[in-house]
């Protein structure tokens, strides 16, 4: 029996290993990311601030730590208890046998994908031979298809990178089908299938029409994501997140939890992708704590802690998570190499002027002015503020971060409602909170 605090350490020899082209994403493997923690840690008086308000407010933050029946969040694995049961492995040569019913005309349905009937052919039939017109991105694990299905339904294709990290691929491959298959949520990006044949890797998930949340912020997509959008995107991501940690058979830890991880529907509702790096984390029974792995994730989204100790905890998105929130009001990337030392650091910049007083600041600029924008941006940097707390024992778990921005987003729309007058100055200057009892400003130095 393992004693509490004592790590699981598992084997890490499937993990992806850092490439040129891992680093040019900027996601990364231990070390390059040592380098912006001991930039954190320079002068970083922002951190100490976190410490003090997380500190007071870790009562406010305690979550009830058996409340697994929250109602929002449901159950519904049925459906996947099929993907769950199917051997990835299976049928690479034994293709004749495995796909014994598939249908002739290469037409294929959802259901075939559930129930593991289709093939190669199929796939390039739905893809018109993963022709580049249908080309939607390209990602760690290789590129991404827009498919067809014969009755109509849209489908995401996502087609594995075949080179000579192809063992390395198969693992993160296998990885984000076991974590897919556990999953089902309306904030989460579905899986319907996949498929291992010969060299290629296939998996085949719920198409999202309306691109990525980093798309979104940078306008290269869309109208500007006003307020309330990007309150109802953080309110779905907090969802999302508080499932895969509270509510599937076991804790899941995300672990690559950012913008361009977030796609968004038609109504600019979000859904959260990419379990390319998920990691189950230790047993909601046991009495393990963490799991110790090698460090993995985006630079400027990794949590201090998890790269100092390379113990991984359902806390490591909820500093991601933080991060997230601090895009969604500044409307930067988490690290602006463009911009000067002090700004270069997006949550550290935000997290300043925050404690400073001077959050109006930090909105993104294509944000209209508006009293009830100014009251969110003030609440959602008190949010990020103790979920980018340095210990993880400071921030407080997804669920309750969910609650806050529900409170956040009732007054949001009640201030909106009357909110007709452009925000004022005294407005853009108070530092006060509304979240639990104490005010930030008395506490900040
Ligand atoms: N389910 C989907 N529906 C629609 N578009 C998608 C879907 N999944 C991915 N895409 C598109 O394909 C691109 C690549 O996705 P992918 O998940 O492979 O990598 P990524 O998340 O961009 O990068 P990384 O591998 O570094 O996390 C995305 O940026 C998005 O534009």
């Amino acid at each position: 029996m393992m004693k509490k605090n004592e790590s699981v350490t598992e084997d890490c020899s499937h993990d992806r290993t850092m490439t040129p082209a891992t680093l040019s994403r900027s996601t990364v493997n231990n070390s390059s990311d040592i380098c912006s923690l001991s930039q954190r840690r320079s002068g970083n008086t922002v951190k100490y601030a976190a410490k003090a308000v997380a500190g007071v407010f870790i009562d406010c933050f305690t979550p009830p730590e058996d409340d697994h029946d929250h109602p929002y969040y449901q159950r519904k694995r049925s459906d996947f208890q099929q993907l769950k049961s199917s051997s990835v492995s299976s049928g690479t040569s034994d293709s004749e046998k495995k796909h014994g019913s598939v249908r002739s005309d290469n037409s294929i349905i959802a259901s075939d994908l559930r129930n593991g009937k289709f093939t190669m052919a199929q796939i390039y039939k739905a893809t018109r031979n993963f022709s580049p017109s249908l080309r939607l991105g390209q990602g760690g694990f290789g590129t991404v298809y827009r498919g067809t299905l014969n009755d109509g339904t849209l489908v995401a294709v996502k087609r594995a990178r075949k080179n000579d990290y192809g063992k390395h691929m198969g693992s993160e491959f296998r990885t984000e089908i076991q974590t897919l298959a556990q999953v089902d949520h309306l904030n989460l990006v579905k899986c319907y299938g996949y498929l291992e044949e010969k060299d290629e890797r296939i998996l085949i998930v719920e198409y999202v029409p309306n691109g990525t949340l980093r798309e979104h912020l940078d306008c290269i997509r869309g109208e500007v994501l006003d307020m309330a959008a990007r309150l109802n995107i953080a309110i779905d991501v907090a969802h999302a997140i508080t499932y895969l940690h509270m509510y599937t058979d076991n804790p899941i830890i995300h672990r690559d939890i950012k913008s361009s991880n977030i796609l968004l529907t038609d109504r600019c509702r979000a859904k959260v992708a990419d379990f390319g790096f998920a990691r189950l984390a230790a047993d909601r029974d046991s009495d393990c704590t963490h799991v110790s792995t090698q460090v993995k994730g985006t630079a400027g989204y990794l949590d201090p802690e998890y790269l100092q100790t390379y113990q991984l905890t359902e806390k490591s998105d909820v500093y991601s998570f933080g991060v997230l929130l601090v895009e969604l009001v500044t409307g930067r990337r988490p690290i602006e190499n463009k911009r000067s030392s002090k700004e270069r650091l997006t949550s550290r910049w935000a997290m300043t002027k925050f404690t400073e007083g001077n959050a109006k600041s930090t909105i993104d600029p294509r944000l209209e002015a508006t009293t009830a924008n100014a009251a969110a941006v003030e609440k959602i940097l008190e949010l990020a503020l103790i979920c980018l707390a340095p210990q993880r024992k400071n921030r407080p778990n997804m669920q309750r971060c969910a609650e806050i921005l529900w409170s956040i987003r009732k007054d949001f729309r009640e201030l909106s409602a009357s909110d007709t007058c452009p925000i004022s100055p005294s407005m853009l200057r108070s530092n006060s909170s509304s979240i639990g009892e104490t005010t930030v400003a008395t506490l900040v130095p």
